[in-house]
Parts: structure tokens; C-alpha cells; sequence
């Protein structure tokens, strides 16, 4: 992803927490209400769905949503702790701290995997966090009590018993992990995100015991996103993130019997690699793609492999689509890539053969080859060879040119 594309994604992550917040407060209110007896019964929610997102957790190697779930399962279990063993009050106040403090450490974390050196490795990691967090807002409580609780007071609505200090280091906190999640706004950090701010806004909103019901929205929360992630990996390229290959197999099956097949190919790639090195050719691939991907016309774009594009169209003709085909070919050719500091391989890279200059333009082209399915071709695979062929024509007459199958 871009800079704008990660900016982009972060906004509309961001957005959707903050409607999965409000639905959160507005359904953890009313609910219990709506459903009356019913609550009791499903007691069972949390804990099942908490265990289903530790065990997807597992499945993908995401260790740490895995030790996320089992924090939110645990703290089901906390209240249920004899009083003589450990003081009641004290859990409340303090549970929702550690959970916010412990899923901000684990964004900031790496995937550690599963082995029992790794679990413990995290497990000492959060246990120091929260013993940081707790002792500073213990001394922070201490000696500016006062002047803190003045300045900051929780808003009207909120039943919780926060002091001034606290409220600030949770703050402080949650702009941690909102700069994390800005940072590299991936599916997991969002999951973790959303478990910090969720457990604020209920936090601020219901005192100090987080609902059951909010446990339950938020690892079905962890399970979509998982999902999502998942999704992501099957069908998407990892390198340019538009639809990959499998996509496009699954596509062509719904296809009718009129649309065409573009096959696109970057111009002398091998070169280019060679000249700037393969890391920048990475960069121009991902240009490529969000040229290719904004193709009109209602085409679709995928990812074919390598420096190979592919997009259909369903229900035009070659000559119809051959005009939004041209549009990108011009919008590649035209835009400027360019070659700033950070993109120079290193110095001590091997691929390194001729560096560019310091902010240095440079621009490639595209070949693109049509072929619609007809009387002749009437199976995908053979009007993707057609197109193929026509690609090979493009290439054969000077490349940076578009070519209809016959
Ligand atoms: N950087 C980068 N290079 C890739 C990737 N996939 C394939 N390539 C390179 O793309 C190049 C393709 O080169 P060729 O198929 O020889 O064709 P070309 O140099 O583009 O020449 P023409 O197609 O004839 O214009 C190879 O050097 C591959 O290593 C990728 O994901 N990243």
C-alpha cells in the first residue's frame, strides 16, 4: 500500500471502530433490556466466542490476538475470584487499565509465535508494561493528586471512579496505540485497537465491570477481522494488494458469454530491475497495479504474476474496452516515478548496479494485448491465450502499445 492508500484504509478503519464503539454503548444499554430473560441465558457467548478467536488466533500465527483473547477470557474469570485471595475492588479498578496497557504493549509487539519461549518472552513483556503503568499512576496519584484532578475530570456521563492521573496515563496510553495503529493500520492492529478503545468507552460509561456483552461484540469483532485477514490472503496480491490470480480464476467462472480478456505486461522490467534494483521495481509494480486498477469501463483488474496484469471486462466488446485500455496505457506512460533517497537499494545490496540520482524521475510503459470471447473462443483459458498472443504482437511492435487479437 501507498502512503495515501495506508492513510486511506487507517481513516476508514478508524471510522468503523468508532461506529463499532457507538453501537457497542447504544446495544450494551439497551439490549439487556430488549432481551430480557434471554441475557442469562447466553452467558455462554463470551467465553465461546472468545475461545473461537483464540483458536483462529492460533491457526493463523496470530500470537497476538491470541494472548489478546485470553486477557478478555481471563477477565471474565477475575470478578469470580475469592475475596480473601485477592481484593475484589481492587481487580475492578485496576482490570481495565492492565487491558488497555496490554493491548497497546501488543500492537507495538511482533508476532512471536506460539513456541513456550516466545509466550513467556510476551508474557514478561506485558507483566513489566502494566507495572510501569500501574506504579506511575499510583506516584502520579501521590504527588499531584490535586492539580490533576482538577484539570482533568471524566465528563458528566461517566460512572467510573477515575482520578486525574489515572485518566491521564489512559490517555496517554490510547495515543500509544492510535499512533501505532496510524503507523501500520493492519486488520490486527484494528482488532487490538478496537479492544483499548472499547474498553475505555465502557469503562468511562459503565464503571469498572466491562458487560459481557461488550466481550462478546468485540471477539466477534476479532473473528471478523480475522476472517477479513484471510480473505485478504487468498484473494488479494500481496505485493500491489489488488485481486490476485485465484480471484480472477473464480471471476472468469461467473463470467457470461460476452466479455474480454486484456492481458498487460511492463515494458523491458528486466532492465529496469537490473538499472535500479529489484526493491524499486517492487515500487513501479505497485504504481502499475493502482494505474491498472482504476481502469473504467466497469474492468476488472488482477494481478496475473510477475510484471503480468490482467483485467476483464464483462459485456463489451474488444473495441469498447480497447478505449479504457488506452486510458491506462497513457496514465502508466505519463505518471512519473520517483526514485527518492529511501528507495536506492543500500550500498551493500547485490542488486545494486546504477544508482539513481538523488530524486530522480523515471517512467515506464506498458504493452497491453485483447482478446473477446467469440465463436473461436469460447473457454476463458483460450481467449487469455488470444490476448496473450495479441500482448506478444504489442510487445513485437515497439511495446507501450495496445493490440487486438484477430
Ligand atoms: N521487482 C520485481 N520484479 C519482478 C517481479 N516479478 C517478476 N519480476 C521481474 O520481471 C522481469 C520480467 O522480465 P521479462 O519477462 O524478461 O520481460 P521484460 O524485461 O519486461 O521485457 P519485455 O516483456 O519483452 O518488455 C524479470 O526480471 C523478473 O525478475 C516482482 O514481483 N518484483
Amino acid at each position: 500500500m501507498n502512503l495515501l492508500e495506508t492513510a486511506r484504509f487507517a481513516v476508514k478503519s478508524l471510522l468503523g471502530q468508532l461506529v463499532f464503539i457507538v453501537l457497542l454503548i447504544v446495544s450494551v444499554d439497551k439490549l439487556p433490556i430488549l432481551l430480557g430473560q434471554y441475557m442469562q441465558k447466553l452467558q455462554w457467548l463470551p467465553h465461546s466466542l472468545l475461545l473461537v478467536a483464540a483458536v483462529m488466533s492460533v491457526q493463523f500465527g496470530y500470537s497476538r490476538l491470541f494472548i489478546a483473547s485470553l486477557l478478555l477470557l481471563a477477565s471474565l474469570y477475575l470478578p469470580a475470584i475469592p475475596a480473601g485471595f485477592i481484593d475484589p475492588l481492587q481487580v475492578q479498578h485496576f482490570l481495565p487499565i492492565v487491558l488497555v496497557t496490554s493491548m497497546t504493549t501488543l500492537m507495538w509487539d511482533k508476532e512471536r509465535g506460539f513456541s513456550p519461549v516466545a509466550l513467556l518472552s510476551a508474557l514478561v513483556l506485558l507483566v513489566c508494561a502494566n507495572a510501569a503503568v500501574i506504579i506511575a499512576s499510583m506516584s502520579l496519584h501521590m504527588t499531584s493528586a490535586e492539580w490533576l484532578n482538577q484539570l482533568l475530570q471524566p465528563p458528566s456521563i461517566a460512572k467510573m471512579k477515575f482520578s486525574g492521573a489515572e485518566l491521564l496515563l489512559l490517555v496517554m496510553i490510547q495515543i500509544i496505540g492510535i499512533i501505532r495503529f496510524i503507523l501500520a493500520p493492519t486488520n490486527r492492529h484494528a482488532a487490538l485497537m478496537l479492544a483499548t478503545l472499547s474498553v475505555s468507552g465502557m469503562m468511562l460509561y459503565f464503571g469498572m465491570i466491562l458487560p459481557q456483552l461488550m466481550l462478546s461484540m468485540l471477539a466477534a469483532a476479532f473473528c471478523v477481522l480475522i476472517l477479513h485477514d484471510s480473505y485478504n490472503m487468498a484473494f488479494k496480491d500481496e505485493l500491489t494488494g489488488i485481486k490476485g490470480r485465484r480471484a480472477l480464476m473464480q471471476y472468469a467462472a461467473t463470467l457470461g458469454k460476452k466479455y474480454v480478456v486484456v492481458m498487460a505486461d511492463v515494458d523491458k522490467f528486466k532492465s529496469f530491475n537490473d538499472k535500479y534494483g529489484h526493491d524499486v521495481g517492487d515500487q513501479v509494480l505497485k504504481m502499475v497495479a493502482s494505474c491498472v486498477d482504476k481502469v473504467g469501463g466497469g474492468g476488472r483488474a488482477f494481478r496475473y504474476g510477475g510484471e503480468e496484469f490482467t483485467i476483464v471486462f464483462a459485456n463489451k466488446s474488444a473495441q469498447q474496452a480497447k478505449v479504457f485500455v488506452e486510458a491506462v496505457r497513457e496514465t502508466i506512460g505519463a505518471r512519473p516515478f520517483l526514485l527518492r533517497d529511501q528507495d536506492r537499494p543500500k550500498s551493500n545490496s547485490k542488486q545494486r548496479k546504477n544508482p539513481p540520482k538523488k530524486s530522480q524521475q523515471v517512467f515506464v510503459t506498458a504493452s497491453f494485448g485483447v482478446a473477446e470471447c467469440g465463436q473461436q473462443l469460447t473457454e476463458f483459458d483460450d481467449v487469455m491465450k488470444a490476448a496473450d498472443g495479441a500482448l506478444y504482437k504489442a510487445k513485437a511492435a515497439g511495446r507501450n502499445c495496445v493490440k487486438l487479437a484477430p
